[in-house]
């Protein structure tokens, strides 16, 4: 039996749409099912809850308006028909919300806006002025300025990111299917569907195969990840189908439809929520077996005496992997010593970091208050 959702209680909900919910595969906007999306939103603000909406759709709209037969392959391609079709997209989100009385305005973010702490912690504020002056945050991937290889690529994870960015508790992913089933069901039709997933394992992780048509880009693969990400950040993951009638509101009364992923219990603190997730990581830090287990079982910091490489160019105050002599990594924090400085003192004892660089900021190389096991 699976347990009731409690979502009466919630005040912030973050809802994403994908590509295939929002344009037919001519590329042309749905607009019936934008309508009823956005009846839906306007109802739950209406009602005093906090929503924000992740949408998909910039290039795919793009390409219908350019009379492209397919996405361009291009970069260049890409970044123009997204720019056309974001601003289809804002101007029918934009018209509707206005006719059920709710003001709406546009976000576009890109990596950097996660990566940089203090870009993180603008994007946090401009956020949470624009709920506090009532406004619903339309969100998406600024496609057009962001190039592929510093790109999300994909608005499952940005709408994770933004659940976690503005400390929401519900995230809902809607798709152009029902739930998380055992096994894609466009090629296995014997697939059931999971209505519940109380914690994201490797067997849940292997269920998930690519995108179902050729407007989606992430496939279940990414929306497990993003379930992951917000299960970390003490946030409920719902995934349903776009189209059933009501999705949202129904949802968020709480009502067993889809596939909810639960969130941990010992939810991440924001911080580590940013290292975990969001930072851009900078290089690996290789410890031996010591180490390892002194991190992974004893919640000690990470000294230099354990280490036994580096790998990449990296400064104090990045990000790094932590790796044990398997090769597996063991966790990801922020560097208290830059490349080079942990190049002079690896395998050196903690009294002799003065002696070695001339001077001794830190006894630790990661400490674990800034370190993220288990991801
Ligand atoms: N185990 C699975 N359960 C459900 N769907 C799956 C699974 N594995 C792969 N898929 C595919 O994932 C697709 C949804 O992802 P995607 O096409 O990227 O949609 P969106 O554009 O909404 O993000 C489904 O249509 C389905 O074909
Ligand atoms: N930012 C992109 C989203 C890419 C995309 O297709 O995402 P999705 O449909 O959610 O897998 C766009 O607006 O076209």
């Amino acid at each position: 039996m699976s347990e009731k959702r409690k979502f009466n209680s919630i005040k912030r909900i973050v809802v994403k749409v994908g590509t295939s919910s929002v344009a037919h595969p001519t590329g042309k906007l749905n607009l019936f099912q934008i309508e009823s999306l956005v009846r839906q939103l306007a109802d739950l603000h209406n009602q005093g809850q906090e929503v924000l909406l992740v949408t998909s759709g910039a290039i795919g709209t793009g390409v219908g308006r350019l009379g492209l037969t397919a996405r361009p392959k291009t970069i260049p391609g890409k970044q123009a028909a997204a720019a056309v079709g974001q601003g289809i997209l804002m101007h029918i989100y934009e018209k509707f919300f206005s006719e059920y009385g709710v003001t709406s305005g546009q976000v576009l973010l890109t990596r950097e806006d996660f990566s940089d702490r203090r870009r993180f912690l603008n994007a946090r504020n401009a956020l949470h002025a624009m709920l506090q002056y009532g406004v619903i945050p339309v969100i998406n991937e600024n496609d057009t300025v962001a190039v592929d290889e510093i790109k999300l690529g994909e608005n499952d994870t940005l709408s994770a990111l933004v659940a976690s960015l503005v400390d929401a508790e519900l995230l809902i992913l809607l798709s152009d299917i029902e739930g998380l089933y055992t096994a894609d069901p466009r090629k296995d039709p014997g697939a059931r569907l999971i209505p519940e997933v109380k914690e994201i394992d490797n067997e849940i992780e292997a269920l998930a195969g690519g995108a179902g048509s050729k407007m989606g880009t992430g496939g279940m693969t990414t929306k497990i990840q993003a379930a992951k990400i917000a299960a970390h950040s003490g946030v409920y993951t719902v995934l349903a189908h776009s189209g059933e009638k009501d999705i949202i509101r129904r949802i968020a009364a709480g009502e067993q439809v889809g596939t909810v992923f639960w969130p941990l219990a010992n939810k991440l603190e924001n911080k580590k929520q940013w290292i975990a997730y969001s930072s851009a990581v900078c290089g690996k830090i290789l410890v031996d077996e010591g180490a390892a287990t002194a991190l992974a079982r004893q919640g000690k910091s990470l000294l230099p005496s354990g280490i036994t490489g580096l790998e990449g160019a990296f400064e104090m105050g990045n990000t790094v992997i932590i790796t044990g002599p398997d090769g597996k990594e063991i966790g990801r924090g922020i560097t208290n010593y830059s490349s080079a400085e942990i190049n002079l003192i690896k395998g050196a004892q903690t009294r002799d970091i003065a002696r070695v660089l001339g001077y001794k900021d830190y006894d630790e190389v990661v400490h674990r208050n800034n370190l993220v096991l288990d991801l």
